[in-house]
């Protein structure tokens, strides 16, 4: 990757890193559940147990641009993954590094390093390489100018200035500007160093006191390539520059932190909701430039907004998901890895060759992880028992749920897809079946290349809603969540005021009447929703099993 990168760094490339067991971890027992398969896979061996109490593995496979595993270092990493950004800053090029992963996963770690440990991360190495360059006759003309702000709650604050409170205001070219920020001209290493580790203690003890835990907001460190072009006047000295390029860093929000949306507390909630709706936006909008889309959905969230002018043009994306090794995290890495899947797949699908192999390589990525899965039973001891290839999960499954009655009932289909306890049973007897029905490869009768292209185009296109609908479903489903809030607090003052010596009974009929109604109304809208998503899901599962059924033998048959 170093290589190709460092020459003609991809648009958006996104990276896994594991970090090693700590010695917590250790001295409690955690096992490590993550495996490197090679340089660009990875596998997640999740714990699982039936009904019946068996216990067996589930392993997700994951594909990424890069793997690096929990032996590798910060510098290897900035040289495969971020040096190729900074040599792509100097030519004129907005590049963006984010950092995600659960709190704990090692974002700091990759990003600020460990001074103590003179381990230096992503924003000193990148230093030292960007004020190397500088030296250099061709780049003399340039100076860095840096700002450092978090975002909260949709919410900006000045990490270089007290934490103050910072307003974004698009222009008329609607380019976002963020009114008062403060930049700093940095002229040494020192200096640029001086300020971010001044902008992280801010960040995480906070001045105000006001402070919030900082897995809870995004942090974005901006370092600004102007060139100097002279003198505005002779009196004043003041300077004239033009923006050259910029290098943003990014620590994500913890990914956890959007999964707090059923905490107790009403602030969590809130706040994960917010992070839930940034990182969907972010994701979103990675999608749109990745695919060359002409609306790219900025505006979905704060975080994209004032990201915006680093995302047109010419630019350049890396996305570290960091991952952390243990058992007890592995829902969180899972999450994680997901959503790293997501922002790398659709650049995959968008990229990828339209060759009928490629196809079934495209397909092999879809937003689903599920289709990755394999599953390892444990005997007693908890040690895995290798099953004959022929009865792993994935392809059977899918041979399986193709040949299921397609019913309007989603949760029903769902809940026998996932029924672990007949599971085995009735996958190893639909597996006679399927085989037994299955015709002889060579006897195949192959469908035309246009009949190739045409269910490809329809599969993509149904990825395409599925996408749509995703969004649309959780959106709605939000809604209806924040409606019922205020309903709630409606129908107990309702029932407060006709609890009164003389109240109305019949106006709170009425009103209780209507209010129900229109409870009612959004259930029944959100509920028809989910199905016809849920539909197409199935449907997309059946189309894929159709297209690899077609693929598979022809790819056999060219080789
Ligand atoms: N690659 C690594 N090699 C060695 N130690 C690591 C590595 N990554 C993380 N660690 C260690 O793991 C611990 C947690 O890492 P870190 O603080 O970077 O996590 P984080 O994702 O930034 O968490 P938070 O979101 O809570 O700030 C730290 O003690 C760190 O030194």
């Amino acid at each position: 990757m170093a290589q190709n990168n460092i020459r003609d760094p991809p648009r958006i490339s996104v990276v896994v890193r594991k970090r090693p067991l700590s010695e917590r971890e250790i001295s409690k027992d955690d096992l490590d559940i993550i495996e490197k398969r090679d340089d660009t896979n990875i596998i997640v061996k999740e714990r699982k147990e039936k009904v019946d109490l068996t216990r067996y593995i589930e392993q997700h496979l994951f594909t990424f641009d890069a793997v690096f595993n929990d032996t590798v270092g910060n510098e290897q990493l900035y040289l495969e993954a971020v040096q190729p950004l900074v040599a792509a800053t100097f030519e004129g090029s907005k590049t963006t590094v984010f950092a995600y992963g659960q709190t704990g996963s090692g974002k700091t770690h990759t990003m600020m390093g460990n001074p103590n440990q003179g381990i230096n991360g992503m924003y000193l190495l990148a230093a030292k390489d960007i004020f190397h360059l500088l030296e250099q006759e061709e780049f003399q003309c340039i100076e860095l100018f840096v700002s450092f702000y978090e975002i909260y709650c949709s919410k900006l604050f000045d990490l270089l200035n007290k934490r103050k409170f910072l307003h974004c205001r698009a222009d008329a070219k609607e380019r976002v500007q963020i009114q008062g920020l403060k930049e700093s001209n940095v002229t040494t290493i020192d200096e640029l160093m001086k300020i971010i580790s001044y902008g992280l203690s801010v960040r995480t003890t906070g001045v105000t006191g006001a402070n919030v835990d900082s897995s809870r907001s995004h942090a974005v460190l901006q370092i600004t390539f102007k060139i100097f072009e002279g003198y505005k006047g002779y009196t004043k000295q003041e300077k004239k520059y033009k923006l050259h390029s910029k290098m943003s860093f990014i620590d994500l929000a913890g990914s956890e932190r959007g999964a707090d949306t059923i905490d107790q507390d009403k602030k969590t909630r809130i706040d994960g909701a917010e992070i839930n709706k940034s990182l969907l936006a972010l994701k979103e909008c990675i999608r749109a430039i990745d695919q060359e889309k002409k609306h790219t959905p900025f505006r979905g969230s704060k975080l994209t907004q004032v990201l915006k002018d680093s995302f047109i043009g010419n630019c350049r994306t890396v996305m570290i998901a960091n991952v952390s090794p243990g058992l007890s995290c592995s829902e969180h890495t899972l999450n994680t890895l997901r959503y790293a899947d997501r922002v790398k797949e659709l650049k995959k699908m968008k990229s990828a060759p339209i060759s009928k192999e490629d196809h079934l390589a495209k397909m092999l990525m879809l937003p689903r992880q599920k289709g990755n899965a394999t599953k390892i039973k444990m005997n007693s001891k908890g040690e895995e028992i290798h099953q004959p290839s022929a009865f792993k999960k994935p392809n059977l499954h899918r041979e399986v749920s193709a040949k299921m009655p397609k019913t309007n009932n989603f949760v029903e289909e769902r809940k026998r897809e996932y029924d672990e306890d007949d599971y085995m049973e009735e996958y190893e007897d639909a597996y006679q079946v399927v085989a037994a029905s299955k015709p002889p490869i060579q006897e195949y009768d192959s469908p035309s290349d246009e009949e190739i292209a045409r269910l490809c185009s329809n599969h993509e296109n149904l990825i395409d809603l599925i996408l749509e609908e995703e969004e649309e479903v959780t959106n709605s489903h939000k809604e209806q969540i924040d409606s019922e809030v205020e309903t709630v607090k409606e129908e107990m003052k309702l029932l407060y005021e006709v609890q009164k010596p003389n109240s109305d009974i019949k106006s709170y009929v009425e009103t209780l009447h209507a209010m129900l109604d229109q409870k009612i109304r959004m259930m029944m809208d959100l509920k028809m929703k989910v199905e016809q998503f849920g539909e197409h899901l199935v449907e997309e599962e059946i189309e894929r099993d159709n297209l690899m059924n077609i693929l598979k033998p022809r790819e056999q048959s060219d080789y």
